[in-house]
């Protein structure tokens, strides 16, 4: 676990002492846009046409930010157009890297050992963190862009007149109420169980507690009354939880204490995760093993033995009935 200072990797864990225990997500620092033509996007610069086989995607399968863009990758049908590697589960001193294992796939573009080489290769004076998601561009040789969210617009529509299947999640009729659901859900579940996790003061992580579970309770108010968080259709706010919901059960219960309540004790998030984990190509993407591995064992400051939990045991594949709400 580190980072890069000026090009020079850096073994050392997350800095709370300086926000009173709690624990603050950077920024991520490239920001372009593959776009139908190669203009630029909302951020960044242009010149990322969107071609079959330019481009490759660097994922850990245990990553809630990655396993989104693998989805949109699955559900746009994008497999022939963009290429994967999958980083072994296990984040220690040299971050993320292709160490072979079960389910890691090799790093066939750069032949990097470690992810961060592909950020100084991106960017030889690289100051941040190495994180996953990378979106890689073959032709320039160069990092598209490290922030999944914006990743996943990307590929709702960018590909959209080269091949990619059918399906917008993100339709303008939609996007107030997507937007504003991404607001929630990003500040108090997906950061929330890693505001809960990393804190180091009884306070933050209190707070990060409560205000997860709040959020938790929105959500399943929604999920009660229409069968997708924006309504009647499934839009990407929908994907953004799920990855979260998927880990909850087992990881963020136990590791990251979020142990309030369960996923299986909310009968709406737990049948939509159903639902989702059930959409075709899904569950091709997750995989258990890399989820718990990951947390479990590389996380030493919070589960020092790295002993992995046998449990919880929970099925996915379960009939959801979704379609009566
Ligand atoms: N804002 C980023 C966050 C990605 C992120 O934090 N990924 C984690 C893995 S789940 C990571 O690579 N962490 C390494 C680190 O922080 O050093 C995104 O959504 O793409």
């Amino acid at each position: 676990m580190g980072l890069l200072i000026d090009g020079q990797w850096t073994d050392q864990w997350y800095d709370t002492k300086s926000t009173g225990g709690r624990f603050v997500r950077s920024e991520a620092q490239f920001r372009n846009w593959i776009t139908p033509d190669g203009s630029a996007g909302p951020s960044g610069e242009g010149g990322f046409a969107a071609e079959p086989g330019r481009y490759h995607l660097y994922v850990s399968l245990a990553c809630p930010w990655a396993h989104r863009t693998l989805i949109f990758r699955a559900i746009k049908q994008l497999d022939s157009f963009i290429s994967v590697s999958v980083v072994n589960p296990l984040m220690a001193h040299h971050g993320w890297t292709f160490e072979p294992d079960e389910g890691v796939v090799a790093d066939h573009v750069n032949h990097a050992s470690y992810v961060h080489q592909l950020y100084t290769l991106a960017q030889p004076g690289y100051t941040g963190r190495v994180t996953v998601p990378v979106l890689w561009d073959k032709q320039r040789r160069t990092i598209v862009n490290n922030e999944s969210s914006e990743i996943i617009r990307m590929l709702n529509s960018a590909f959209d007149g080269a091949g990619a299947a059918a399906g917008d999640y993100y339709p303008t009729g939609l996007r107030e109420q997507i937007d504003e659901v991404n607001a929630d859900v990003y500040a108090n579940i997906n950061n929330g169980v890693y505001r809960a996790g990393f804190a180091t003061s009884q306070e933050a992580y209190e707070q990060a507690v409560q205000e997860l579970f709040q959020a938790l309770g929105r959500m399943e108010r929604r999920l009660l009354k229409q069968r997708y968080l924006a309504g009647a259709v499934l839009t990407e706010a929908d994907w953004r939880l799920f990855t979260t919901l998927l880990r909850f059960d087992p990881v963020y219960y136990g590791h990251f204490k979020c142990n309030l309540k369960r996923l299986v004790d909310f009968p709406g998030l737990w049948g939509f995760t159903r639902e989702l984990y059930q959409y075709p190509g899904v569950a091709a993407t997750v995989n258990m093993d890399h989820i718990k591995g990951h947390y479990y064992r590389s996380h030493t400051q919070i589960n020092p033995t790295g002993i992995v939990p046998a449990g919880p045991v929970i099925d996915f594949s379960a009939q959801h009935q979704r379609e009566l709400v």
